[in-house]
């Protein structure tokens, strides 16, 4: 089977034939897939519908009963035929606005739970996606597959749906109807068929791809919005909001055609079926008339197929909106269901191994790594960490350090070659296992909506605030956290909860202290610290570390000083190995970056 197109052709507007099959065979499957769980509910709204419709169609046969069958017997001084029609008439009609509104609630809950559905899919997927991927699909486009597409396919189902098995029910009874009156005035109706189905085909070709290059202007809207104001420091340290601003308004502007252009395309559609409605209704007049005068049809008969008609390109005209949203829908289901079809890069082994406590020993054997299909960043090369070593990795900048890190975290998988953790291979263990053995302190210290004493207890669900604070305590953030408004139930998000970058550093040690993993990893973590800052976390640095394997990616001497063993990267190899004082005996790069540091301290 070839690889699934994924999110490949995203921002392609015409597809080639094989393509468009493909894509459109995916949206469909995925939109049948989430309406299989409502199948009994979606039996019972068919079943309303019909009902629904049937005793709406029945009004106006119900009519020409009364002119062509009971008024006769009325002058002849017999009114219950009339009675018993008007009578029917009336529970036809209260039956009918019933049956009407309980299958518009069961629509509505199809459509609900099938958004839902979607929603939960879509989050639960994109989260459990590789970090490969959300490098390369910006959060810009993932949140408008998560709004705008949504939105679009909520429009469809929360009224198209239903709209359209009433209309096609509709359609199909009156015609009905028609047929049982007269099947000649059936018969010509039925050849405005041919026009109403050109019609059709000539708005689908067009609008499909109208409606496939609206969600990719929409989700470029969205993502350069969400990129500017996730960036917005930058933009003002480099007074970027004059070009932005016309940046934006070119593809906003972009958005508004593709708009305009859909709605002229409605535009002819919807006129385009009132005009041959209208032209039908006109010729079946005619044909009735003479008809009439032939005297082989009767008044009522007519007057009730004129009505009928009238009514029947009403919902032809819902259809044409249905068909509308559809197009629209469709598109964006292409785009969702692509997000859906992408897999994760780094799996979850199918039967992951366990291993219970960890003693921390790692040792990458002939590892060989590259980013996704791109150049070989880290050339084969073994290293063995023994269990509670402090390693310090140094080199210049795109050596490859955080990569190497990133590695032992397993955000990534080897090209070829093993990572084994006390022997086992990483990627052979739960991703539970491996996050609870092995926690990674990155560089942005992120904290998430919530309280200090929550984002501390992501380390470890559950903890007790006593467990909490004295993780805050052993690394030093327990002052400031105190000197907070509400102290660790303040709020890092609002006003005066907001922290500084070194404490949002000493509150992620706090986290990875209560983890209590056997490998840290730490990511340049203390460079954003000032010195007496830094003197502070030194000291709860070492309580972190206490027993543990770390690897520590430091620019910083002080943070190389605590270490075993000091790791020097050049150019994606291990170019130096051993104790600080080895290397500075050496005389090597690292001797060199040594004494700039030395002398910077100075
Ligand atoms: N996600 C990625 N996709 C592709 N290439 C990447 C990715 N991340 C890093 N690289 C490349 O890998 C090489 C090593 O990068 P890495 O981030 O490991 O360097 P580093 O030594 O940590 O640098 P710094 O000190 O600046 O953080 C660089 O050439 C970089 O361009």
């Amino acid at each position: 089977m070839s690889k699934p197109l994924g999110v490949a052709n995203e921002d392609a507007i015409k597809l080639s034939a094989a393509e468009r099959k493909v894509v459109r065979r995916r949206s469909f499957k995925l939109l049948a897939a989430l309406a299989v769980p409502q199948k009994k509910l979606f039996i019972l709204t068919v079943v309303l519908v019909l009902f629904s419709n049937a005793a709406r169609v029945l009004l106006p046969v119900l009519i020409a009963f009364a002119i062509d069958w009971t008024l006769p017997q009325v002058r002849e001084g017999n009114w219950s035929a009339l009675g018993w029609t008007g009578a029917g008439y009336i529970v036809c009609a209260i039956l009918s606005g019933l049956l009407l509104s309980w299958y518009i609630t069961s629509a509505a809950k199809i459509s609900q739970a099938m958004l839902l559905d979607l929603r939960e899919q879509v989050f639960r997927h994109t989260q459990r996606l590789s970090l490969e991927f959300h490098e390369s699909y910006t959060s810009g486009r993932i949140i408008s597959r998560q709004t705008s597409d949504l939105e679009t396919l909520r429009e469809l189902l929360d009224q198209g749906v239903s709209e359209l098995a009433s209309s096609c029910v509709f359609v199909i009874f009156t015609l009905i109807t028609i047929f049982f009156l007269d099947w000649r005035s059936g018969l010509l109706l039925c050849l405005a068929a041919i026009p109403v189905i050109i019609l059709f085909i000539w708005y689908q070709r067009r609008s499909e791809v109208l409606y496939r290059e609206s969600r990719v202007v929409s989700a470029k809207v969205i993502s350069t919005f969400v990129e500017t104001m996730t960036g917005i420091r930058a933009v003002k340290a480099f007074r970027r909001e004059t070009a932005n601003d016309e940046n934006y308004s070119e593809i906003a502007e972009k958005y508004r055609v593709n708009s305009v252009r859909s709605f002229n395309l409605f535009g002819v559609l919807q006129p385009g079926l009132v005009l041959i409605g209208n032209l039908s209704v006109a010729a079946l007049l005619a044909y009735g008339g003479f008809r009439i005068i032939d005297g082989t049809m009767q008044v009522g008969a007519m007057v009730a197929i004129l009505l009928a008609s009238k009514r029947l390109f009403q919902p032809v005209e819902q259809i044409a909106m249905f068909y509308s949203s559809l197009q629209s829908a469709t598109a964006a289901l292409e785009k969702v269901s692509g997000l859906l079809e992408e897999e994760p890069t780094v799996r979850e082994p199918a039967a992951p191994r366990t291993v219970g406590k960890v003693a921390g020993e790692l040792e990458f054997k002939d590892a060989v790594f590259g980013y996704g299909d791109g150049p070989v960043i880290m050339e084969q090369f073994d290293l063995q960490i023994p269990a509670g070593q402090t390693v310090a990795v140094v080199g210049q900048t795109g050596a490859g350090k955080s990569t190497l890190a990133k590695l032992i975290a397993r955000f990534y998988d080897l090209r070829s070659g093993t990572l084994e953790l006390d022997s086992v291979p990483i990627n052979e263990l739960s991703n539970k296992e491996l996050r609870r053995h092995v926690v990674m302190v990155t560089q942005e210290a992120f904290l998430f909506s919530g309280s200090v004493a929550e984002n501390i207890a992501l380390g470890r669900p559950g903890a007790s605030l006593e467990d909490i604070q004295s993780a805050a305590r052993a690394v030093g953030a327990h002052e400031f956290i105190m000197d907070l408004p509400e102290g660790y139930d303040t709020d890092v998000n609002k006003r005066g909860g907001r922290v500084s970058a070194g404490q949002r550093q000493l509150i992620s040690f706090a986290r990875a202290f209560l983890a209590d993993p056997a490998v840290l990893i730490l990511d340049e973590a203390t460079s954003s610290l000032d010195i007496p800052s830094e003197r502070a976390v030194q000291r709860g640095l070492q309580t972190l570390l206490g027993n543990r394997t770390a690897l520590i990616i430091a620019h910083r001497l002080s943070t190389v000083q605590i270490a075993d063993r000091v790791l020097v990267v050049h150019d994606g190899k291990i170019t130096e190995d051993g104790t600080p004082a080895q290397l500075i005996a050496d005389e090597g790069r690292f001797a060199a970056l040594h004494k700039a540091w030395k002398d910077s301290l100075v």
